[in-house]
């Protein structure tokens, strides 16, 4: 008899993954992303300029002011807000899109889009907080990427503390010291997270068929 495969399915989840600037979020997404091919990354729209090696399109969408209020006013944002001066946020279209296939979308957004994406789907949505083992190490993660001015770096170390006040409106922790821990770590909660029961659909006529009632 030919075996049969399991008939239930997924939606998909949100992964949001934030920290304070320098603590290597850019660096863990884009292994996850590397090694997992039903993770997408949500292209966020923003006013910032484009950083040397960044591509458009594919880091960031990256629009004036007037395109970007009226991606806002438009209703095409899941959520936006202003960091460091600049303005960012979420398109909708991709990210509905991809739930509903089962695939699941990774967010590098700071903690106000965190919990405005949360407050419409909590139930989608697994917010992970990075830190950095110290505030020494993010000062010297900072400079050592080289695309910011020292006034820019200045800037963001400023604002460190504010964003790491907000640890506490995530579910999981990660300190990244060594980056593969780190990134071992994100893998492990991601593949916890896929395996919740919420998440999945259609289980109950599978597990009747199991049962020999189906
Ligand atoms: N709310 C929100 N925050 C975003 C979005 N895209 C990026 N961010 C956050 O904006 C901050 C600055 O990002 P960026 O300019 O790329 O510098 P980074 O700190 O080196 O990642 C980071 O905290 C990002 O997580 C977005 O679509 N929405
Ligand atoms: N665990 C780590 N140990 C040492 N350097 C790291 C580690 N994680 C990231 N970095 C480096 O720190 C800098 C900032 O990391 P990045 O991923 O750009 O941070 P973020 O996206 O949070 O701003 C980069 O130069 C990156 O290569």
């Amino acid at each position: 008899m030919a075996r049969r495969t399991a008939r239930f399915r997924r939606r998909g989840l949100m992964f949001v993954l934030s920290s304070p600037s320098g603590a290597g979020k850019t660096t863990i997404s884009r292994k996850l992303l590397e090694d997992d091919d039903n993770l997408q990354l949500s292209i966020s729209a923003t006013t910032r300029p484009k950083r040397p090696g960044e591509r458009d399109g594919i880091d960031y969408h990256f629009v004036d002011h007037a395109a970007f209020e009226r991606m806002a006013q438009g209703g095409e944002l899941l959520e936006h807000a202003v960091v460091f001066g600049n303005r960012y946020g979420t398109p909708r279209g991709p990210v509905e899109k991809a739930l509903a296939a089962g695939r699941d979308v990774l967010f590098d957004i700071d903690w106000q889009g965190t919990q405005q994406v949360y407050s419409k789907m909590p139930d989608d949505v697994v917010r992970v907080f990075i830190l950095p083992p110290s505030i020494e190490e993010l000062e010297r993660r900072l400079h050592t990427r080289a695309q910011d001015s020292d006034e820019v770096v200045a800037q963001r170390m400023a604002k460190a503390a504010d964003e790491m006040s907000h640890y506490d409106a995530y579910d999981y922790i990660i300190v990244n010291e060594q980056v593969e821990r780190a990134v071992v770590e994100a893998k492990a909660i991601l593949t916890a997270e896929r395996r919740r029961l919420k998440r999945l659909i259609g289980l109950d006529s599978f597990v009747k068929q199991l049962r020999g009632e189906g």
